[in-house]
């Protein structure tokens, strides 16, 4: 990266990833054929779609983000003839928990050194409530061994801390139990399972924090568009707000309200950011995204949206480190079990740059307006997690030198294709492959 530049031009970013698991996973064990459209192909997604062509379901694609999959219904996957390997993606590991604790099949699932360091107690737990079978390590980690149960049966669980990923594994395992699951967010996270449920013909319930399926129905297939993912749009909406003569626009981002953190944070800091023509697409609101630069200024966080933004933060630590002031990030311990320790790694990367970043132990405190007029250069580890390594790119635009970032083929998880978007919308990029 040598430093300088500014962003500008009008792209759209790679479908979004959560909505890519779960479209893969309900189209599976759905009636009829589904069409996907807008699919990410970022390797994350794939694993999700290559574990169900181990058990037997035919995918065509995907194919410049189509995918079709004719669903085997609720009872129609086949026991897999080796462990399913989920790479990075702890989404796919956590919701596939639940949807395979149902199944009348043994199944193990393991992933990357990063994924088998990751809890997993946390869905187990709940799903060892509805009679599911599923060792871990001592540690509570992958590899996951489920066994079979003759039947799962109904919960009502409040979930200790906000995870979508937890909410959705409880609720996929009862689409298979006995009675009613209902599951009770702390705060609310993303709910792209329960609306996608909805689109497929399942009946959910919500009361506020609160939501409610009965197992035993059943899913249709049905015709899906993934809009762009707001996660993967975050990085170019924080390197336009601090490279001084940007004007991008986003097309077709999802602006789910458990999502827009990243928007209201920005927002908060004096990022100049326009939501255009919104409207709703495969069941989820979107919208085209205007970000011109804007001076930042530091902020304390809202502590209610940090699950709205819990991927951005990467993003949004380098945000802090060009605003005016100190931003100071707390009630975000979670960052902690990502791919990486994203407190620890982002507060040792900002460091190597000359910024003063003060690591907490549920947050940061970032002295910002150093970036820039500090010798900011240097070479930093990404310790293998792509939001890290993606965040640490947009920083060139504000540095003093040239920032080597080392370790980070993991960008392929959420987006591929990153650095040739970057290069040619203005950052000054070059791709190193050893
Ligand atoms: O449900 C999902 O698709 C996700 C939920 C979040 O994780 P948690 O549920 O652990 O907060 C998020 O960090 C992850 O990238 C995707
Ligand atoms: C935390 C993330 O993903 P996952 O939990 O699926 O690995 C992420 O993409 O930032």
């Amino acid at each position: 990266m040598t430093p300088g530049g500014a962003l500008t031009g009008r792209w759209r970013v790679p479908g979004d990833k959560s909505i890519s698991h779960r479209a893969i996973m309900l189209a599976a064990i759905a009636e009829g054929e589904t069409r996907i459209s807008g699919f990410l192909e970022g390797a994350d997604a794939l694993a999700t779609l290559a574990v169900f062509r181990q058990l037997g379901v035919n995918i065509d694609g995907p194919d410049g983000g189509l995918v079709r999959v004719r669903g085997v219904g609720m009872r129609g996957l086949q026991a897999p003839a080796e462990a399913l390997d989920l790479g990075n993606s702890g989404t796919s590991m956590r919701l596939l928990a639940g949807l395979f604790a149902g199944q009348t099949f043994p199944v193990t699932l393991t992933g990357d050194v990063s994924l088998s360091r990751r809890p997993m107690r946390r869905v187990t737990e709940p799903l060892a409530l509805m009679g599911a079978q599923i060792a871990t390590t001592a540690d509570g980690t992958a590899p996951l061994v489920i066994t079979p149960t003759a039947q799962l049966k109904g919960v009502d669980y409040a979930l200790p801390v906000a995870s979508a990923q937890v909410k959705s594994s409880v609720l996929l395992a009862g689409l298979y139990a006995n009675g009613e699951t209902c599951v009770t967010e702390p705060a609310r996270t993303r709910d792209h399972t329960e609306r996608m449920l909805t689109t497929f013909g399942y009946s959910i319930r919500r009361q506020g924090l609160r939501v409610c399926l009965t197992g035993g129905g059943r899913l249709s297939g049905c015709r899906l568009t993934i809009p762009a993912d707001i996660s993967s749009a975050a990085f170019f909406m924080v390197g336009a707000s601090i490279a001084p003569g940007s004007d991008v626009l986003l097309e077709e981002v999802g602006i789910n309200p458990t999502r827009v953190g990243i928007v209201n944070i920005l927002r908060a800091m004096g990022a100049d950011i326009e939501l255009i023509d919104r409207r709703t697409v495969g069941g989820e609101p979107v919208a085209d995204i205007r970000v011109c630069y804007a001076p930042l200024k530091g902020i304390q966080i809202p502590v209610d949206q940090v699950p709205l933004a819990i991927d951005e933060f990467p993003a949004i630590f380098i945000a802090a480190a060009c605003a005016e002031g100190e931003t100071i990030l707390t009630g975000a311990a979670e960052l902690r079990v990502k791919e990486s320790d994203r407190i620890a790694v982002m507060a040792n990367g900002l460091a190597q740059l000359g910024i003063d970043a003060e690591p907490r132990p549920d947050g940061i405190r970032i002295i910002g307006g150093q970036l820039g007029s500090t010798a900011a250069t240097g070479a930093i580890d990404a310790h293998g997690d792509h939001r890290v390594a993606m965040a640490f790119a947009m920083a060139g635009l504000r540095a003093s030198g040239i920032i080597e970032i080392h370790d980070c083929a993991n960008v392929e998880t959420s987006f591929p294709g990153f650095a040739t978007l970057a290069a040619n919308s203005g950052l000054n990029i070059v791709e190193q492959r050893v």
